[in-house]
């Protein structure tokens, strides 16, 4: 047995400039196609300071999500690990990933969001009302990553609107910038700034614990509330001890405020330019939204029971993930030399694989890159398993997937209803950085419906 296949490069810095400058002129799938026409889907390489086994493919894919926790674990890159924290989700394994997903997972589930359909409906029309209503010309990424943060900050954190929600905006989008970045951590380098970020927000998430923990000792009751009350109040069984410590609250609130925030706003992102540029597809949406509409009162919210009716809606949505995945690439630690084929990957050694590949590959999805949102439906052309990857797979599949749907489906709602929109520039361009960035942030000329509801519901 032998190593893959390629170079390892310079030492630390390896492939890792080069990515990250395809990665942000939005070459990274031809970079990584490159790749796998030179060394084919299995070769090694070097990035943010880790020798990289890069693999590609469902078998690849079903491999990585079926792998066992002994051979390979989900440790980040050290840029990740250091700004998010040590004892954040995406770093655990085993008994206290089961432990920490189990507890993120009780407020996610459906049957605990169902009940906040009409909150997040509520925040989606106060977003529309103050930031849609009356302009002529909105610039789209921004607002859906205000709109985003503003929902989970009112519905997990439990933040309401005012300075520390407007500083925690701040804060968050530096400690963004160095996400992926190779961790030499020098004054006036982004990793340094990212650092310093990250120390500010965790203070922040730490004196909301010791505000809610007071709230709750005085009430007396466990609660729901948000996703902060939800982890204090959870007690262990049978030790009656709380079942996270503070710090891997700290640290997990840290990790949904990236995982929740960024994804969702990107996918909402991504939709509106397909509608506009996809005049068939948006009456059809349209079409099953007014339909929806028109069996409520004026200006009741959304319930549950509404966003099951949605169901030509969503495919757009899960058509647009795979066009377009929020999430570049994955990385996981192996633990133990692996045998993957005639070759080994060395324990200590990362694994990285990036779902717009396999989104992209035409062996599995006919004209990939042609937006079609029955191509998910139909039997004779639904993905083989391990090939629609925008939520990764496995037992760590994404948990925020419903809360993901609630959020898109409620605002695609309520903007198809209201305002009627077309891209303002001919050429949108983004780049990764890691999560996709309209340089423009792609601006959009808007007009609110002449139909008396969208005026009642969406002017002050
Ligand atoms: C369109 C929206 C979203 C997309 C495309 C997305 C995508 C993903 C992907 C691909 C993973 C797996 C990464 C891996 O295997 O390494 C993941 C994990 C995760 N996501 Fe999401 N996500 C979205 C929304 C959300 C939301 C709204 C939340 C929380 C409110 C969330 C919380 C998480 C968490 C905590 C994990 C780690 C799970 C674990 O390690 O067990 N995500 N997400």
């Amino acid at each position: 047995k032998r190593l893959p296949p390629g170079s390892l490069g310079f030492p630390i810095i390896g492939q890792s400039l080069s990515m990250l400058r395809a990665m942000k002129a939005n070459k990274a799938e031809e970079w990584l196609q490159e790749r796998v026409r030179k060394y084919g889907p299995i070769s090694k390489l070097n990035l943010f300071g880790t020798p990289t086994v890069f693999l590609h493919g469902p078998a690849a894919n079903k491999f990585i999500y079926t792998c066992s926790e002994k051979l390979m674990a989900n440790k980040q890159p050290a840029s990740i690990r250091r700004i998010i924290g040590e004892r954040n989700i995406l770093e655990l394994s085993g008994d206290d990933h089961r432990r920490v997903r189990a507890a993120l997972v009780s407020f996610l589930k459906p049957e605990t969001l169902k009940q906040y359909v009409g909150r997040i409906d509520e925040e989606i029309r106060f977003h529309l009302k103050n930031h849609w209503y009356g302009n002529n010309e909105i610039k789209v990424m921004p607002l859906m990553k205000s709109l985003t943060f503003n929902v989970i900050c009112s519905l997990l954190f439990g933040i309401e609107r005012g300075p520390r929600r407007d500083t925690l905006v701040k804060l968050f989008e530096e400690a963004m910038e160095g996400v992926l970045s190779v961790p030499i951590n020098f004054p006036f380098t982004v990793f340094n700034g990212s650092l310093k970020a990250s120390e500010k927000i965790k203070s922040i998430i730490m004196e909301l614990i010791h505000d809610k923990r007071e709230k709750l000792e005085k009430n007396g009751v466990s609660s729901n509330e948000d996703l902060i009350m939800s982890l204090l109040s959870m007690k262990d069984e049978t030790s009656d001890s709380h079942v996270l410590s503070d710090d891997e609250i700290v640290d997990n609130i840290f990790v949904v405020m990236v995982a929740g925030h960024d994804t969702t706003s990107i996918l909402l992102t991504f939709l509106i330019k397909l509608l506009a540029d996809n005049p068939t597809v948006y009456n059809l949406v349209l079409k099953e939204q007014e339909e929806i509409s028109r069996g409520k009162a004026l200006g009741e919210l959304l319930a549950w029971e509404d966003l099951a009716k949605m169901k030509y809606t969503w495919k757009v949505a899960m058509e647009s993930l795979r066009i377009n995945p929020p999430v570049f690439c994955s990385f996981r630690t192996v633990l133990q030399d692996i045998e993957y084929g005639e070759y080994i990957i060395p324990k200590g050694w990362q694994v990285i694989w990036a779902s717009c590949m396999t989104h992209m590959d035409e062996n599995i999805y006919s004209e990939p890159t042609k937006f079609n949102p029955l191509r998910l439906e139909s039997q004779a052309t639904s993905p083989p398993p391990y090939s629609f990857m925008a939520f990764g797979g496995g037992p760590r599949m994404c948990p925020g997937y419903e809360f993901a749907r609630i959020e898109t489906l409620t605002m695609i709602h309520n903007l198809v209803n209201a305002f009627a929109w077309k891209l303002s520039l001919k050429d949108n361009f983004f780049g990764r950085n890691p999560m996709p960035v309209f340089h423009q942030g792609l601006p959009v000329q808007i007009q609110l419906k002449k139909s008396s509801d969208a005026i009642q519901i969406y002017q002050f």
